[in-house]
């Protein structure tokens, strides 16, 4: 069966920048492997739901709780990659940090967090599937300002 985990593309809107170049996306760094960058994401536990998943591990990830989150409806990404020679699914949704400050708190599974441009994002996504992912909300996003 397949590797299962869920989590959010989070982002923030600067108050002092226009629209597109406002948006920030957030990356958290693996303190364990290759040090790896992806948005707060983990693992399906047993009887869980997708999306209970994506809030507890947003916030055991990133101290971000559903009070912090206003959610973009309309937005859901799946990536299907291999690890360890074993299939394994991702599911992201999108939501928007409510008050651009608010801290995030790092749990021990990473050892940094940025705050990045979709092009800087791309870069430290590396995996072209997580590229496009981002890319694709910042799309979503732009799309949506103009309706
Ligand atoms: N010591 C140690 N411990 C580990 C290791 N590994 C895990 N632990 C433990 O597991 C716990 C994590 O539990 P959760 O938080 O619930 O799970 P996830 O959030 O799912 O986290 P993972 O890290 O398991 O899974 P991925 O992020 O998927 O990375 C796996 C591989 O896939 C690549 N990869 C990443 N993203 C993409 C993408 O979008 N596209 C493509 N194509 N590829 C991508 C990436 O480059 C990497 O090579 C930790 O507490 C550790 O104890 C490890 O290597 N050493």
């Amino acid at each position: 069966m397949a590797v299962r985990a869920c989590g959010f593309v989070i982002f923030r809107r600067l108050v002092q920048k226009p629209p597109p170049d406002n948006i920030e996306f957030l990356l958290l760094q693996t303190s364990y492997g290759e040090h790896h960058w992806t948005p707060p994401k983990g693992h399906v536990d047993p009887g869980e739901d997708d999306f209970t998943t994506a809030l507890r591990e947003t916030q055991e990830e990133a101290g971000l709780g559903k009070d912090h989150l206003r959610m973009v409806d309309g937005f859901l990404q799946r990536l299907h990659y291999q690890v360890r020679g074993k299939d394994k699914e991702v599911l992201y949704w999108l939501a928007e940090l409510r008050d651009p400050n608010t801290q995030v708190v790092l749990s021990d599974e990473h050892q940094d967090y940025r705050w990045t441009k979709l092009e800087e994002a791309c870069k430290l996504a590396k995996h072209q599937d997580l590229q496009d992912t981002l890319t694709a909300a910042q799309r979503y996003l732009e799309t949506q300002g103009k309706q």
